[in-house]
């Protein structure tokens, strides 16, 4: 099992429960859709689950590791290392160039600077039709362009689980479509666990298995 969750709360509030004992279970490999109303807390699970934040309750083991257990300082690693995020905007850093923003990641640990990190970025350039633009910088960019630099920046340090938050809700259709399938496909290339929070049937379809959240608990649901 690459993630399992027990019973994870999660309010922010006294008056009201986003996340009320909510299990799951997620291998390695698996492509997941998290579905369900706005409001019902799928960016809260997401950013629970990225450890970005934390539970009021409940238990969360990525690798079989109890992560309740890390410090914010073993979470900030773990995170660096174990997982890549793909928001609904961007979230490039608009003075550096396409390369430089892919590169981001890997600044903060030395062993990761080095050539085999040059020639990963390099490959991931290629593979997401970006070789063209590398030295431009995301004002100077499509909006696919730039969601494809973040798939790439998030993938650097290849990471076993990917986090996309409405990584097509900012695209028009076909650029969403596009980036979709390059999402399925980088995970059957690349073995990378795929979790995609999105409003879109279209793009939960693409994946293995479709969650829907709702009043705190998820809920398999048929494409
Ligand atoms: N930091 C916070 N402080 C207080 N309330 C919050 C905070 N973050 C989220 N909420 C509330 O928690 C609920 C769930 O928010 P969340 O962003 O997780 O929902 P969502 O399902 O991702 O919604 P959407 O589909 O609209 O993006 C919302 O009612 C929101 O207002």
């Amino acid at each position: 099992m690459l993630l399992k969750l027990e019973k994870i709360t999660k309010s922010y509030s006294k008056d009201r429960t986003i996340l009320d004992q909510l299990d799951l279970e997620i291998k390695a490999g698996e492509r997941i859709a998290i579905v369900g109303p706005s409001g019902s807390g799928k960016t809260t699970l997401l950013n629970l689950i990225g450890t970005l934040d934390r539970p009021d309750s409940g238990k969360m083991f990525f690798e079989s590791q109890d992560l309740s257990a890390f410090s914010d300082q073993q979470l900030a690693a773990f995170r660096n290392e174990k997982i890549g995020f793909v928001f609904q905007m961007h979230h490039l850093l608009p003075q550096l160039t396409l390369h430089e923003n892919i590169l981001l990641p890997t600044l903060t640990d030395k062993k990761l600077q080095g050539k085999e990190t040059l020639e990963r970025a390099q490959k991931l350039i290629a593979r997401m039709g970006l070789a063209e633009v590398t030295h431009q910088k995301p004002s100077e960019l499509s909006g696919g362009e730039c969601q494809r630099t973040a798939v790439a920046r998030a993938l650097i340090n290849r990471p076993g689980l990917i986090l996309a938050d409405e990584p097509t809700g900012a695209l028009d259709q076909k650029s969403a479509f596009n980036l979709t399938d390059l999402l399925v496909e980088l995970n059957q290339e690349e073995g990378v666990t795929l979790i995609v929070v999105t409003h879109s049937m279209e793009v939960a379809r693409k994946m293995d298995r479709i969650y829907r959240l709702e009043i705190g608990k998820l809920q398999e649901s048929k494409p």
